[in-house]
């Protein structure tokens, strides 16, 4: 199930909210800036199904989030399990760091844990299939697939360059709970 924790972020040991709650997740996060969704997901899609057909299933879906936000590209990035290079991508996201775009994710399949820094809080959200979650830009946050990753999530850009991030130079991700 998905789920919102939320953290002072000087209290790692102690959250002060925890949700499953769709509707509470949305009005939460909804209030620091954050859009959060949940598509209809339909039929399982394989591992080896092609991204240019994930794409297509979503394409109403993708098409309204691109005219709103104005992002140019859209990609599909995914992981299965088992993963031999699996700690190393881990490691690529699980570091405090802004994008100067919005960080917009619609996951198709698995789940993956964001972790954003708004205030003085941090709001773990756990996304899963069906889930859509748009971080402002130049909002710190980290992002956790755990140790044996499984996801396939879509991509929203609006600068061709793809993933760019800078790092806040925190160690802050190192204090709060992270997926198994
Ligand atoms: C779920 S897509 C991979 C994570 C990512 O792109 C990012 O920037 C995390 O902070
Ligand atoms: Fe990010
Ligand atoms: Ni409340």
């Amino acid at each position: 199930m998905s789920q919102l924790t939320v953290f002072n972020d000087q209290a790692p040991n102690s959250a002060l909210l925890k949700s499953t709650d769709a509707n509470k997740i949305k009005q939460h996060l909804a209030q620091v800036g954050v859009n959060f969704e949940q598509w209809q997901t339909g039929q399982a899609i394989t591992s080896s199904m092609a991204h240019t057909d994930i794409l297509s299933r979503y394409q109403e879906d993708i098409a309204r989030v691109q005219a709103d936000g104005g992002y140019q590209t859209v990609d599909v990035i995914a992981l299965e399990r088992g993963n031999p290079d699996a700690a190393q991508l881990r490691e690529k996201f699980l570091f405090e760091h802004t994008h100067n775009e919005d960080e917009v994710r619609f996951f198709v399949k698995g789940q993956g844990l964001f972790c954003l820094h708004i205030d003085d809080k941090i709001y773990q959200v756990l996304c899963q299939q069906g889930d859509l979650i748009s971080v402002p830009a130049n909002t710190a946050h980290w992002f956790d697939m755990g140790s044996d990753p499984e996801f396939t999530a879509i991509r929203f850009f609006n600068n061709e360059a793809g993933w760019v991030a800078q790092s806040t130079n925190s160690d802050i991700a190192t204090q709060f709970p992270l997926l198994d």
